[in-house]
């Protein structure tokens, strides 16, 4: 039989991999292979808690392929010549996977495939991630969109789901060797990711259970509880989706068989936000400077402060003395995640109050998140910025203190994540500098005035606004 190699990239998971099907279905003794190469990220290869979500992952597709009579073959180093070398080594003359959409591995995928085909190697891109690729939906014109509601009128009216297709329960053995999963230095020597895994179950088996445990939990009530960030509201699933565990038309399959009346508005709900990142990959495609520059180029000429990297790291470690921006990043830190609602309050006070540029919060998110994603990451980040596209308008300044009032209005998710705040009564949780004496009683060492004033930073980033003279 012929040998085919199905290079395994963010489509970490066995059933409904096209490029892996695509291999089978040819009749092809499929060899899993994954190459470790950060280097060929440009500027973005993936942060610590990435990596450490991808050694788990990584890990548990070796154990699926292994229960199937299969294995990974782990190789590290430049993608195509180990590409080239496992072809030699194993007589493949097909090689599968599934496209990367990064402005830095784009190039990279097309220059492989040309070069296997001029050596007569099949060589053969499937779409294994989104539902719409970056290029299925143009505007009239033919254009890319800047705007999420028509791109996603548009997108829903081509929306096909895939029919499913199941890996069979034993797959043919191959005898290709390769290096060990330890040896790629993923998972963190000193173990900071300790509590990560009390959240957290990466792989794809792990992907479908969030799924099973979203639809019969949060999924009832999914549209109102999504913002409140003191219960389990959302799906959970960003991880799951980054590494490709669980694609998004399998989501939206099993949504479908699980519509009612009353559910329906739920389900509309939840399938809209997955639109977001299907449009951020459309934005990342067309517009791929965007991880690094502004997408309105208007915005070239703001004023942010100077770096300051006291406040930043104050910001990172959660020392700002805004409970809610604290709790933020204290849940970020301890879980490599944060609730959406809460990464727009922190990021806005970053872009605004602080106004310190949006990369240096893209880039703590882009180390710290187990679901950094550099379409959504960045569409996040310029979106809160005003930067970017359909962004919330610069001068729409969100006050942190309204907002968690508003979103967590039992201060429970603040009291979870800044336990020292506990002790004060309710309306003190949310502005403890407003009553000086409870917090220096109660909580002594949390910070006493705000790193900067709510009044003061809001002004001063209104002038700057101001100062660009488009305000
Ligand atoms: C500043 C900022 C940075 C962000 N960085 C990332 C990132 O690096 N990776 C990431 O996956 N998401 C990012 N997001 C989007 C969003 O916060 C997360 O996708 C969401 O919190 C994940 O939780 P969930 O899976 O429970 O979401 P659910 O509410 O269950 O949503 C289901 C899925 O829809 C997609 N989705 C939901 N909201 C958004 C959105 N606003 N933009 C794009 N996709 C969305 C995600 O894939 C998510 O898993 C960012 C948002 C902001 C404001």
């Amino acid at each position: 039989m012929s040998v085919a190699l199905v290079w395994f990239r963010r489509d970490l998971r066995l059933q409904d991999n096209p490029a892996l099907q695509a291999a089978l279905d040819a009749g092809h003794v499929p060899v899993p292979v994954y190459i470790h190469a950060p280097h060929e990220e440009g500027d973005w290869a993936p942060g610590g808690a990435s990596n450490a979500w991808l050694h788990r992952s990584l890990a548990a597709l070796d154990a699926d392929l292994r229960a199937r009579g299969s294995a990974l073959v782990l190789c590290q180093g430049d993608s195509q010549a180990e590409l080239e070398r496992l072809i030699e080594q194993t007589g493949a003359v097909a090689v599968y996977w599934n496209r990367k959409y990064e402005p830095a591995t784009q190039p990279r995928d097309a220059k492989i495939k040309r070069e296997l085909r001029e050596k007569g190697i099949e060589a053969e891109s499937h779409n294994g991630s989104l539902m719409f690729e970056p290029w299925d939906v143009a505007t009239q014109q033919g254009g890319p969109y800047k705007v999420f509601t028509p791109f996603w009128r548009n997108a829903l009216t081509r929306l096909q789901l895939p029919a499913p297709t199941r890996v069979p329960d034993r797959l043919p053995a191959h005898t290709a060797g390769g290096e060990t999963l330890d040896a790629f230095g993923l998972a963190p020597s000193i173990p900071w990711d300790r509590q990560f895994w009390d959240h957290w179950q990466p792989g794809e088996a792990g992907a479908h259970e969030a799924l099973t445990v979203f639809i019969d939990g949060a999924l009832n009530g999914y549209r109102e509880q999504r913002d409140l960030p003191d219960r389990v509201g959302t799906s959970l699933l960003s991880p799951h989706l980054h590494f490709g565990e669980i694609a998004p038309w399998q989501i939206v399959r099993r949504l479908q068989g699980e519509r009612s009346a009353s559910r329906d508005a739920d389900i509309d709900g939840y399938i809209r936000e997955l639109g977001w990142r299907e449009f951020s990959y459309h934005l990342l495609h067309h517009f791929p400077q965007t991880p690094d520059h502004n997408l309105n180029p208007r915005f070239d000429q703001f004023q942010w402060a100077k770096p300051d990297a006291d406040a930043l790291r104050a910001w990172q470690q959660g020392r700002t003395g805004i409970p809610i921006v604290d709790a933020g990043l204290r849940e970020l830190w301890a879980t490599g995640y944060m609730h959406n609602r809460v990464r727009m309050i922190v990021a806005s006070y970053l872009c605004k109050h602080m106004r310190q540029h949006w990369r240096e919060g893209a880039r703590w998110f882009w180390d710290t998140l187990v679901d950094a994603d550099l379409a959504n990451n960045t569409m996040g980040w310029q979106w809160v910025a005003g930067t970017g596209a359909d962004a919330a308008p610069y001068f729409r300044i969100f006050n942190p203190v309204t907002q968690s009032q508003k979103f967590d209005p039992q201060a429970r998710y603040i009291t979870r994540w800044v336990p020292e705040l506990a002790a004060l009564p309710l309306k003190a949780r949310f502005a403890p500098w407003q009553s000086p004496q409870l917090l220096a009683e109660h909580a002594p060492a949390y910070p006493a005035l705000p790193l900067v004033d709510l009044g003061e930073g809001r002004d001063a980033a209104l002038a700057a606004y101001r100062h660009t003279g488009w305000a």
